[in-house]
C-alpha cells in the first residue's frame, strides 16, 4: 500500500465519505491515486472556495469528516476563507494540499505557487486548523495521520495535511486509529451531579443547544435528555436546524431582540440556562435585550464545563451527555411543548413577493412533499429561514461568510443523496453560484431560491445612504439553462407557487427560481434585528 492509499483508508475510517477538490501539478500524483483507488469518490468543482464550503457542509450534515483536496499555493490559499469559517464554526474539515518534493527547493530556484517561503502555506494554515502535518517521512506517516485525524474528530476543527508530491506513492503501513482520550470518571460524576443540582434548584431552567450537539452526533440523546429533565429547548442562531427531526420540546431559535418574544423571554429570564455545545459569540448573543449573565449559566463547550465561577476540564460533550442520561431516570410522563406556528397557506395571488411569503410557500411545499434539508448563504435569506419549519440546515450563522450557500447545497446532496433547498442572495450568488454548472456531471438537482433584491441589502439596512450597495439587475434566471439547469424569474406569489410546483416535479436538473423582491422589503426577523440593534446602540 502507498502513502496516499493509507491516508484515504484512514480518512474513510474516521468518517469521510467523499472528497471535493481541484488538482494542480503539485497535486496531480495524489489526485491520480484518489481517482484510481476509488476508496473515496472525488467531486471536482470550479473554484477552491466552493471546494471548501462543499466539504464543510458534507461534514456538518453527516457529522463525519469533510475533505477538501487542493494544489499547493494558488489552490490552497484560495481556500483560506472557507477553512477559517470551518474553524470558527467547529466543522471537522480535512485540508489535503499537494506540495513541493524534498529536492525541489535545492535547485536554488523559487518555485511557482510559492508565496514567501516554501513553508509559508503551512504557517498560514497553522492559524486556522487545530493540527497540521507534512507527510515527508513514510515511516512516521501512519502515526502522524492517526494523530491529526483523531484531533480533527476530537476537537471538531479543521486540520491541514500537506503531501509532498515525491511522497504520495511511497510504500506506507496502514494507519491505526488512536484510542479516544481518557476521561476522569470522578470529575465527570462531580460535574454531572452539580449540573443536576443546579437545574433542580432553578425555577425556570432552559436548555440551549448549539453546533457541537450536531458535530458529535448527539441530537437524539439530547432530545431524550430534555424530555427526561423536562427542559424546554431552544437552539442558538447557529444551531438552527438542530433537533428538527428529534422528538424534542423545541420552542424555537434564540435571537434576542430579533427573535420570537416567547423564546427571548424564556432565555433572558432563565435562572438555570444550560448552554450545550453553544459557541458564545455575538451572532448568538449579541442582540440580547437584557445582558444574559453568562456567569450564572452552565456552559459545556470545547471539552470544558463552566458552572458559575469554576470549570471542569477535559469533559467531552459526548461523555457529559451520556453520563447525564445514565444518572437522570427515564421520563415517567411525556413532555412536549406546543409547536410554534410558522407562516403557511400562502395566498397565491398577484401580490408582490416578501420574504415571509417565500417562507410560507416553502412551508406549504414541505407540508405537501416532505421536509427538504436546507443550505443557506448569509443575508436576508438566512433570516427568512427562521420562518421556515425546523429542518436540517447548514449555514455560516456565526462566521457569516458569503458564498457558502450554493456549494454547501452541492456538498449536502453529494453527502446525503437528498435533494436540498438552497437559499442565496443575489450578492452571494455572484460569488459562488456558478458552481451549479457542476450539477449535470454528478446528477445533483438542488432547488435554488435566489433572493434578488438587486442589492447588498444587509449592508444597506445599516448604511442606507451608500449607493455602492446597489448591484443592478443580473439575468440570473436566463443563466440557468447555460449552466445545465432550469431558471425562472418570479415576482408574485402566484408565480412563486407555480414555480415551486414545477421545480419539485422536475428531477435531474437544478431548478433556479429567481425571486424579485422589491427594494427595502425585509424578512420579519431582519426587520426586528435591525430595529433591535439600533435600539441597543441608541
Ligand atoms: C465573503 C464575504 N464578503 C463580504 C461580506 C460582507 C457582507 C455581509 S452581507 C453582504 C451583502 C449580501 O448581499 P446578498 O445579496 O447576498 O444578500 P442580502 O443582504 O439579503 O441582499 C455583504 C457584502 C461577507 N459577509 N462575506
Ligand atoms: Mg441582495
Amino acid at each position: 500500500m502507498n502513502l496516499t492509499e493509507s491516508l484515504l483508508l484512514a480518512l474513510k475510517a474516521h468518517g469521510a465519505r467523499q472528497i471535493f477538490g481541484i488538482p494542480g501539478d503539485f497535486a496531480l500524483p495524489f489526485f491520480k491515486i484518489i481517482e484510481e483507488s476509488q476508496i473515496l469518490p472525488l467531486y471536482t468543482l470550479s473554484h477552491e472556495p466552493g471546494v471548501g464550503f462543499a466539504a464543510d457542509a458534507a461534514a456538518r450534515i453527516l457529522g463525519g469528516l469533510g475533505v477538501a483536496a487542493v494544489t499547493y499555493g494558488a489552490g490552497a490559499l484560495n481556500m483560506v476563507n472557507p477553512v477559517a469559517a470551518a474553524y470558527a464554526e467547529k466543522s471537522p474539515l480535512v485540508v489535503l494540499s499537494g506540495g513541493p518534493g524534498k529536492n525541489e527547493s535545492r535547485a536554488g530556484l523559487l518555485l511557482h505557487h510559492q508565496a514567501k517561503t516554501l513553508d509559508s502555506q503551512f504557517q498560514i494554515f497553522r492559524e486556522i486548523t487545530c493540527d497540521q502535518v507534512r507527510l515527508d517521512d513514510a515511516e512516521r506517516a501512519p502515526s502522524d495521520i492517526a494523530r491529526v485525524l483523531a484531533n480533527c474528530r476530537r476537537y471538531s476543527r479543521p486540520v491541514y495535511i500537506e503531501l509532498p508530491r515525491d511522497m504520495v506513492a511511497q510504500a506506507c503501513a496502514s494507519v491505526v486509529a488512536m484510542p479516544a482520550a481518557a476521561v476522569d470518571d470522578e470529575a465527570l460524576d462531580a460535574c454531572v451531579e452539580e449540573i443536576r443540582a443546579r437545574l433542580q434548584r432553578a425555577s425556570r431552567p432552559a436548555l440551549m443547544v448549539g453546533v457541537e450537539v450536531r458535530r458529535f452526533g448527539l441530537e437524539a440523546r439530547v432530545a431524550e435528555l430534555a424530555r427526561r429533565l423536562e427542559l424546554p429547548v431552544v437552539t442558538s442562531f447557529m444551531g438552527r436546524g438542530l433537533l428538527a427531526d428529534a422528538d424534542a420540546p423545541l420552542l424555537g431559535t434564540y435571537m434576542g431582540v430579533a427573535g420570537l418574544p416567547e423564546v427571548t423571554e424564556l432565555v433572558e429570564t432563565s435562572d438555570g440556562l444550560f448552554l450545550l455545545g453553544v459557541i458564545v459569540c455575538d451572532t448568538n448573543f449579541g442582540v440580547s435585550a437584557s445582558k444574559i449573565d453568562l456567569r450564572k449559566t452552565i456552559q459545556a463547550l470545547d471539552e470544558q464545563v463552566t458552572i458559575g465561577y469554576h470549570s471542569y476540564a477535559q469533559i467531552p460533550l459526548t461523555a457529559l451527555v451520556d453520563r447525564l442520561l445514565d444518572r437522570v431516570p427515564a421520563a415517567s410522563r411525556s413532555y412536549s411543548l406546543a409547536a410554534h406556528s410558522f407562516p403557511c397557506k400562502m395566498l397565491a395571488d398577484q401580490a408582490p413577493l416578501t420574504p415571509t411569503d417565500i417562507a410560507a410557500a416553502v412551508n406549504d411545499l414541505m407540508a405537501e412533499h416532505g421536509k427538504l434539508p436546507i443550505a443557506s448563504d448569509i443575508g436576508d435569506c438566512l433570516f427568512t429561514a427562521m420562518d421556515i419549519e425546523h429542518t436540517a440546515l447548514v449555514a455560516p450563522g456565526y462566521y457569516a461568510t458569503m458564498g457558502f450557500g450554493v456549494p454547501a447545497g452541492l456538498g449536502l446532496q453529494a453527502a446525503t443523496g437528498q435533494r436540498p433547498l438552497i437559499l442565496v442572495g443575489d450578492g452571494a450568488f455572484q460569488m459562488t453560484g456558478w458552481e451549479l454548472g457542476n450539477c449535470q456531471r454528478y446528477g445533483w438537482d438542488p432547488i435554488v431560491l435566489l433572493f434578488n433584491n438587486a442589492s447588498w441589502e444587509m449592508l444597506r439596512t445599516f448604511q442606507p445612504e451608500s449607493r455602492f450597495n446597489d448591484l443592478g439587475h443580473w439575468g440570473f434566471a436566463e443563466m440557468a439553462a447555460g449552466l445545465g439547469g432550469d431558471g425562472q424569474r418570479v415576482g408574485s406569489r402566484a408565480a412563486l407557487k407555480a414555480a415551486l410546483d414545477k421545480a419539485v416535479a422536475t428531477r435531474g436538473r437544478f431548478q433556479l427560481i429567481e425571486l424579485s423582491i422589491p427594494r427595502g422589503v425585509l424578512s420579519a426577523t431582519l426587520t426586528r434585528f435591525v430595529a433591535g440593534v439600533k435600539k441597543l446602540n441608541a
